[in-house]
């Protein structure tokens, strides 16, 4: 900025007895740019009354400082130092005053809640509190404030805030007409949040006895109920779940620890893994674990916010979210910290190892209790136990760096890597669960994979999470193959899609004669992909099981049906799905590793094949029940739920 002098007509904001020699300064001041980046004209402050400016100064600052922001108090401005405590800051250039104690800050605070800025209110509500006011406005500034910290998903302070109400209400200060109700809810929906599920029900009994038709306790009762029915039993209602999550992002599902136990366990990192506690059929659900924390920021605009992280992940910018919100929530709700710490980080060895125990037996935070967070385990954490938030997009955009967000899960987090894992995973929402991909014997570890097995980043990945290599089965088995093999895997499956585009753009063309030597060419580039495996070693080869699925597809269009067929359940094999023929069923043992929701719709096409282009029937039901019986496996479909899911492929 030039040092030209200004003039009242110049700068609007003069208006507000900021002198001229203050505002060169704070022109000068690189936080004036910020001001302007932060993309609210300082025009807006003409003609506006002291509290209209306010709320300008205080999105400007809100922008800059986080949750700090300025009052600009009637009566011109004079220099004063915010007292110790209080959410009144100084932005250089710019002079604060402070309002009296009789300024009606309750007014003001549901000014900015009912505008929807919610961390703002919060800051007037607090201010109002640091003032010494009559127990009645006491109340009511917590009260509100409790509002506003629900909305923000700030269930600790909720918490505080509404049980501070009910005592100050038995105590004889007189509230609202409904505070006691509200109240209620309040602290129930507060518990609900911090998942002190048995607390959260008590509290909505509480608010029916106070008012039986009070809806929100009506809701939050039976959402509490279905939510420890799901923790207890483990049965949810996915379709519906499913359903909800379409149009929201996080999901309202109880947690459910299945047969499975943390053990101490050899060659893992931080030494620890999970086991059956019991032999465990396919299709069985393990885990269903809600995220403690997510971060959604896919800004990819601002470089410098990248976390330093080493660089092991695509999603970066979120990890740096995550771990912000991690370290509010953790101060939030003191009680969750040793739960966060018992993740394992590579910097420090873990504290212990609680993460399995039940969240609703935790202890219930202290008002005002201090707590002591370590940076850089919590990036540590974050960066060793996040996953990929909403990888359905992650999938769709393999092989970019886009961010698709990252969360956080307390006993997920635990189940180490295999490549060919028995367990697979599924997620809804901010909701991750895990279901045995295969029977799996009691004692036996359960193991996802971190990594999709043709990820382009795979390498680098796995690398980056285990500098010793991988100590999975299939690693140390892979060893079998020798590096010529491996060699030739890769040069083969590079050859695959410009083969494939080749062939689908003739095929385009018409079903001419021409086309067909490429096709028996590709059956020949498939059996050599074959060759690289060696013939004792495992049946999961992901670069086969890639070639398999497009081969079947190339011949679906050309209309060799059989051969479509084969190749398909090839292709289900090779991803470690385990699909027997019999003469009178089909039997489906395993899922695949990866790619588990497309295998009924593959088994549902070749059931179509058989009964519609055939015209076998009996053949296609015998299919189509084996579509159903793999829906399970993948999804714990039952055959209501099976059909639902699939209706539209089934009706095609
Ligand atoms: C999300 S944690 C899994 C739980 C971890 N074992 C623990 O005790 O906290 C991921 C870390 O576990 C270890 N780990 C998991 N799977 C592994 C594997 N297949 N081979 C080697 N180390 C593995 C690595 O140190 C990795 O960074």
């Amino acid at each position: 900025m030039s040092s030209r002098s200004t003039t009242r007509s110049d700068y609007p904001f003069m208006g507000l007895g900021i002198d001229t020699r203050t505002l060169q300064s704070t022109l000068r001041h690189p936080n004036f740019k910020s001001v302007c980046a932060a993309n609210l004209s300082l025009e807006d402050l003409q003609g506006k009354t002291v509290e209209e400016r306010a709320i300008v100064y205080a999105k400007i600052a809100l922008k800059l400082h986080g949750t700090n922001f300025i009052l600009v108090a009637p009566g011109g401005v004079k220099n004063t130092n915010p007292r110790p405590g209080s959410i009144v800051e100084q932005i250089p250039g710019f002079t604060v005053d402070e309002l009296p104690d009789q300024f009606d800050f309750c007014a003001l605070g549901n000014r900015y809640f009912q505008q929807g800025d919610l961390e703002i209110a919060v800051k007037i509500y607090d201010e109002g509190l640091s003032r010494d006011v009559a127990p009645e406005v006491r109340l009511l500034l917590r009260h509100n404030r409790s509002q506003a910290h629900l909305r923000l998903a700030n269930f600790a302070s909720t918490y505080h805030d509404s049980s501070f109400v009910l005592k100050q209400l038995d105590e004889g200060v007189v509230g609202p007409s409904n505070a006691r109700v509200k109240a209620t809810i309040r602290l129930a929906r507060a518990l609900e949040g911090m998942r002190h599920l048995t607390l959260a029900l008590e509290q909505y009994k509480k608010a029916l006895d106070i008012n039986a038709a009070a809806s929100e306790a009506v809701e939050g009762l039976e959402r509490v109920q279905r939510k420890i029915r799901e923790s207890e039993e483990g049965s949810y209602d996915w379709r519906k779940l499913e359903k909800i999550a379409e149009t929201e992002t996080r999901l309202d599902a109880g947690d459910f620890i299945g047969p499975i136990k943390l053990v101490n366990m050899e060659g893992r990192g931080g030494g620890r893994g999970v086991v059956a506690t019991r032999d465990i059929e396919a299709g069985e659900l393990l885990l269903v674990d809600k995220a403690i924390v997510v971060g959604d920021q896919h800004d990819a605009s601002d470089p410098s916010r990248v976390f330093p992280f080493g660089g092991n992940r695509a999603w970066q910018l979120s990890l740096y979210q995550l771990a912000q919100r991690l370290a509010h929530v953790l101060k939030e709700d003191p009680s969750l910290v040793p739960f966060v710490h018992s993740l394992h980080s590579k910097v420090l060895p873990a504290s212990c190892d609680v993460a399995f125990e039940s969240l609703d037996q935790r202890p219930l935070p202290q008002e005002d209790e201090s707590v002591q967070l370590g940076t850089i385990r919590l990036e540590s954490i974050c960066a060793t136990n996040s996953f990929g938030w909403r990888e359905g997009s992650l999938e769709r955009s393999k092989g970019s760096t886009l961010d698709p967000g990252s969360s956080l899960h307390l006993r997920m987090s635990l189940l180490n890597h295999s490549c060919v894992p028995n367990a697979a995973r599924e997620e809804i929402c901010d909701v991750k669960m895990a279901r045995a991909r295969v029977p799996i014997k009691e004692g036996e570890e359960v193991c996802l994979s971190y990594v999709d097995p043709l990820h382009s980043r795979r390498p680098y990945i796995l690398a980056a999470h285990f500098p010793d290599g991988c100590k999975c089965a299939y690693c140390l088995d892979e060893k079998h193959d020798t590096a010529e093999q491996i060699a030739k895997r890769n040069e083969l499956h590079d050859q695959t899609l410009p083969k494939v585009s080749q062939i689908s753009q003739q095929l385009s063309e018409g079903l001419s004669p021409e086309v067909f030597a490429p096709i028996l060419e590709f059956q020949d580039h498939v059996a050599a992909l074959e060759l690289t495996y060696s013939a004792g070693s495992s049946t999961f080869r992901p670069h086969l099981a890639g070639a398999c699925l497009f081969f079947a597809s190339i011949l679906r269009n050309a209309l060799s049906f059989d051969a479509a067929d084969h190749y398909t359940l090839e292709y289900l094999r090779f991803l470690g799905a385990i699909v027997e023929e019999h003469a009178d069923r089909i039997e489906v043992r395993a899922a695949p590793a990866f790619e588990g929701s497309v295998a009924p719709l593959e088994l549902i096409s070749i059931a179509g094949h058989h009964a519609r282009v055939k015209g076998d029937v009996v053949e296609g039901r015998k299919w189509f029940s084996a579509a159903a019986k793999m829906s399970r496996l993948v999804h714990g479909d039952d055959w209501d739920a099976f059909i639902d899911r699939h209706a539209e492929h089934v009706q095609r």
